[in-house]
């Protein structure tokens, strides 16, 4: 793809990111974006920390104005990085610079137009404006406040682990899920505390919330619900993650695990949130669907709890040997050798599929469907697993 790639132009310095290469290739912007540790959340910050008392900056423009043309720049970069990484998620439509840029670049429009190209990619531009919004009415000071009064982050991975060695089963992430786009409306009846109880009851070794309004009905609402409701099953916020001003959010919420998606994050975006996450005490599930996005998040250190999505999010494709292929041969072993917990997520349903996916290698499946359709969702765990658990 033709893309920023193909421009070489002399870039203006600004106030706000230190020593802005001259040429402006591919190889020049990744050095610069793994320097600067880039991402819009950290523009942001240099934007608002440059000056806190001004509102224009020496070039005359004004921060807002500046932080618009920021952002907006680094949205290019985050997508011309991200497919250089095989990832095909834009992070936001391409579209023109905003009104006041005067920067090298000439862009061109890209031919597709604003139009994503599939479901991921639209929630996650959905998700972007979404974020950008909610970092107005609570900007990261607010944020960093509310942890004071945020409960205890729990052990994700140690619940999994103690559930694995309790039964012998894969530990269960039970998903509190009211609908999903590729199934539509999952439960009608859809009380999430009553629903987190009942998996509680009947073995659950952790619960995943969906947040998502839009397509999945969910709610950040939920998530504090059901954490004080006194549920003891550690919590995975199970949410779009495109900015890190998002994990602050979900633990000041009560998460005590959070879901980066490879399809979506560049390896960078990665790291950092990784270690945010280790920070703030949360667990990072991070989640792959195919080999080249496997060997990326291998690649990454610090990785201990990897999913496998058996469904394909771009295609809402299901395919549960999905997760046999990614842990066979070389893979499989690293995993062994490092004793990084395997999640099977998706399309699992009854005895034969957890059987399939615990010979792969899972030590964890994370499940939606199948057990929150059932009028009790706790006895849907018993179905699943061809036994009771709770025991
Ligand atoms: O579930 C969907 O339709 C979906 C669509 C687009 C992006 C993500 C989607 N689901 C997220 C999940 O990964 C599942 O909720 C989770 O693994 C549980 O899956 P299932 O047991 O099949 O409900």
């Amino acid at each position: 793809m033709e893309g920023l790639a193909s421009l070489k132009a002399p870039f203006q310095a600004t106030p706000f990111l230190s020593s802005r290469p001259k040429t402006w290739d591919l190889p020049t912007q990744l050095n610069f974006y793994k320097r600067n540790s880039f991402s819009t959340f950290s523009v942001r910050a240099q934007v608002e920390s440059t000056d806190g008392s001004s509102t224009v900056s020496s070039s005359g423009e004004s921060v807002t104005e500046t932080l618009k043309i920021k952002e907006w720049e680094v949205g290019m970069l985050q997508n011309e990085v991200a497919s250089s990484q095989g990832i095909r998620i834009r992070r936001r439509p391409p579209s023109g610079p905003p009104l006041h840029y005067v920067g090298p670049f000439q862009f061109r429009l890209q031919n597709e137009g604003n139009t994503p190209r599939n479901i991921l990619e639209e929630i996650v531009w959905n998700k972007d404006k979404e974020v950008s919004q909610l970092k107005e009415r609570k900007p990261l000071v607010v944020l960093k406040k509310a942890l004071e009064n945020a409960p205890p982050a729990r052990d994700f991975i140690g619940a999994l682990r103690a559930a694995n060695e309790r039964t012998g089963l894969p530990g269960l992430i039970a998903e509190v899920k009211k609908a999903s786009p590729s199934r539509g409306i999952l439960r009608e009846n859809f009380d999430p505390v009553e629903i987190a109880q009942s998996y509680e009851k009947g073995g659950a070794a952790c619960l995943s919330v969906l947040t998502d309004e839009k397509y999945f009905k969910g709610s950040f609402e939920n998530l504090e619900a059901i954490r004080k409701a006194g549920v003891k099953c550690p919590l995975l916020c199970k949410e779009f993650i495109v900015d890190a001003w998002q994990l602050y959010y979900a633990r000041t919420k009560g998460a005590d695990a959070v879901l980066l998606i490879a399809a979506v994050l560049p390896d960078l975006d990665i790291k950092y949130m990784i270690k945010i996450c280790k920070l703030l005490g949360l667990t990072a599930l991070v989640e792959v669907h195919d080999e080249r996005e496997f060997d990326r998040v291998l690649a990454i250190e610090g990785i201990e709890l990897i999913g496998i999505n058996n469904r394909n999010l771009e295609t809402f494709e299901l395919d549960i040997s999905i997760t046999k292929k990614l842990l066979e041969g070389e893979r499989g072993k690293i995993i062994r050798e490092r004793d990084i917990i395997m999640v099977g997520e998706s399309g699992l349903f009854n005895p034969e599929d957890i059987a399939y996916v615990q010979e792969a290698g899972v030590r964890a499946i994370l499940v939606g469907e199948s057990i929150v359709k059932q009028s009790d969702p706790g006895k849907g765990i018993s179905n699943l697993f061809g036994k009771d658990i709770s025991v």
